[in-house]
Parts: structure tokens; sequence; C-alpha cells
């Protein structure tokens, strides 16, 4: 069933992480499928990052997540993140730079049939999260030029799906708490405002320890109930990413840390609901420097402390260098107050 053998030549230097191949043998075509933990994922080699290497890492991250939990994921290429993390029962907010990555995510949820669980998202990861972020004047609409939701949008990135409607079924809504639906039903402007499975926590922020009701720093957050399997749709209801979000994966090692600024005074604190999300950030320790350099540049970023941080190795990279995963729960300090 080989088709093409490709060697991959150079290093990869450009920006969205897509590395150079030499056709060896076979057919001038790269364009494949290749399966990952069950899921299935369309690409082609010559347009959007892939590396095989990291299945174990989307597993381990992803096992971390729970069915109706909200992930952000501010780099996602294909979707190896969040395709697993939809199947899980998450809803999820991708998004990539690269709108080929976009357009086979898209796909790859069709295919995984996970499209009514992931909101794609073709911009730079900063304006990304600060949207995400943002809380709309009347808490309905936000500004979504480059969004592409992939609920009720077509197979390929032709079909100008950029400005289709999101069209949310409220009916089957148990929850009351649902200011702005009526609005989303039908608006030509789709919210952050998304229908999810699973029963949301209404706990608010608390100043303190920044733990809502909960003890341990990964369970404290979990929603009562919850399983890894995918939810009934009568459980369904509505989260706003505004006012919660649990996991936000930041896979971009060479400059992830860098991005980290862009959470200072992200989060409105009076509207914050629960734990303040895990942020997973990738990066690159090379032999120089150690977990404490990169906690330093974290801080720095961050312009405050981070407090029980893990550092995961991942797998080296080359004999001076090795790619860990920095996964801290974003700092209370981080919050953006009411006067601010
Ligand atoms: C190392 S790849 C990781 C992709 C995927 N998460 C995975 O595990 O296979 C990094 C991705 O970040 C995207 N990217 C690079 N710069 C970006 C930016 N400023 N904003 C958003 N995405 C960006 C690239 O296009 C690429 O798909």
């Amino acid at each position: 069933r080989i088709k093409t053998i490709v060697n991959k030549v150079g290093t990869i230097t450009n920006e969205f992480r897509v590395p150079e191949f030499e056709i060896l043998a076979g057919e001038h075509n790269m364009i494949t499928e290749v399966k990952q933990y069950g899921a299935t994922f369309r690409l082609d080699y010559r347009l959007v990052y892939w590396n095989s290497r990291l299945e174990h890492e989307h597993k381990r991250l992803v096992s971390m997540f729970q069915a109706g939990q909200t992930i952000c994921d501010m780099f996602t290429g294909i979707g190896p993140f969040a395709i697993p993390a939809a199947q899980k029962g998450c809803i999820v907010y991708a998004n990539d730079l690269n709108p080929d990555s976009i357009h086979y995510l898209r796909i790859n949820a069709k295919i995984n049939k996970v499209d009514d669980r992931i909101y794609a998202y073709n911009m730079d990861a900063r304006k990304f999260i600060s949207q995400m972020m943002e809380v709309p004047n009347n808490e309905v609409t936000l500004e979504t030029s480059h969004e592409v939701p992939i609920l009720d949008t077509r197979d390929n990135a032709e079909s100008n799906s950029e400005n289709e409607l999101l069209t949310v079924d409220t009916k089957d809504l148990g929850d009351s708490n649902n200011s702005g639906l009526e609005d989303v039903k039908g608006s030509t402007r789709h919210t952050a405002t998304s229908v999810i499975a699973g029963k949301r926590s209404s706990t608010s922020y608390h100043e303190g320890n920044g733990e809502a009701h909960g003890t341990d720093i990964l369970e404290g957050c979990r929603r009562k109930g919850s399983t890894n399997k995918r939810m009934r749709g009568s459980e369904i209801c509505v989260t706003k990413t505004w006012e919660h979000v649990d996991h936000v994966i930041m896979n971009l090692p060479a400059s992830a840390v860098q991005f980290l600024d862009a959470f200072r005074g992200l989060i409105q604190k009076k509207y914050w609901k629960g734990c303040l999300p895990w942020i997973h950030c990738y990066c690159f320790i090379r032999a120089t420097e150690t977990p404490e350099t990169i906690i330093a540049v974290a801080e720095s970023a961050l312009n405050t402390r981070i407090q029980d941080s893990t550092f995961h190795r991942v797998r080296d990279v080359a004999p001076n260098k090795a790619m860990y995963c920095l996964s801290f729960r974003l700092p209370e300090a981080c919050l953006k107050e009411d006067s601010q």
C-alpha cells in the first residue's frame, strides 16, 4: 500500500513549521491519512505540520481532560489534540495561523464525526486567545472575521464557510442561565458561546487560593459525574469562553513561552467562573538551559510567579535539545480587576 517514499530534508524554519521533503520514489502526492489512538487524520505533508512521534504526548495530555470541559488549542495544526479531546466529549476552540491546517482540521473533524464539538479559527494565537476571553459588549457577539466554525460548514476551504451562520438549537437546553442564546440563533456573527455536552460549573472565581470548591488542582474543577465518554444530547448546556475554560494548549515549542504575555490581564475577574485554566505550554530545553531558565522566561512573560508547575519531558529532538511540556494553572495575578 506504500505509494510514495520521501526523505525529510533540512530543518524546519518556516512559520507554519512545515518540514521540507524530497520524493525518493513513487507518486508525487503527499496527501495521506494517518491513524492515532483510533482517530484518522488526513493531511498534505507539503502544507501542514505533522509529527507521528508526538502520538504519546497527544494521548497523555488529552487523558487529563474530562467530558464536558472547554479546551482552547492555540496552535492546533490539523487537530491531534483537538480531535481526541472532542471525541472525549470536550468542546474545543482550535486555532492555527496556517489556513491549510485549518482546512485539514475541518476535514478531520468531519471524518472523525466531531464537527459538532470543534470551533476552528485561523488567526494569530495572541488574537485568538484574547478573542476567546473578550466579554462581548452585550455578552452576545464577538468580532469573528477570520473564524471558521466547523458546525454547518462544508468539506473544503473553497466553501467560503467563514461567514456562514452558526445556528444553535436552543429548544433542548435545560440550563436557564443562558443569556445571549436567543441572539446566537440566527445571528450573522458567531459568538464564543457554544452548546456543549455536560453540565458546567456555575461556581464563581474566588479570591484567595484560586480554587472553586475544589481540592486537588486537577480534580478540583472536574464536574461532578463527568465521565470519559461522550455525553448524551439531553445533557447539552452552554459555555462561554470568557466565563470558563479548563485547559489551554500551546504546542509551538520554539516560541510558545513568548506568547504567555497574552494572558496578562486577559481574563475579567468579575465574569470568570470556577478555577483558572491549566496552561500546557510546550518548549525546548537545550543542554545549557534548565527548567528554571524556562520558568523565569514564563514568569517574566506573565509578569508574575508561577506556582506548582510541572515539566513533562516529551522527547529528545537532538543530542542537546529536548521537548518539554510546562503545565501550570494560570496565576490569579493575571486576572483583570474590574477597575483595570
Ligand atoms: C509544532 S506545530 C503543532 C501542531 C499540533 N498542535 C500538533 O501537535 O501536531 C505548531 C503549529 O502552530 C502554528 N503556528 C505558528 N505560529 C502561529 C501563530 N503565531 N499563531 C497561531 N498558530 C501558529 C503552525 O502553523 C503549526 O501548525
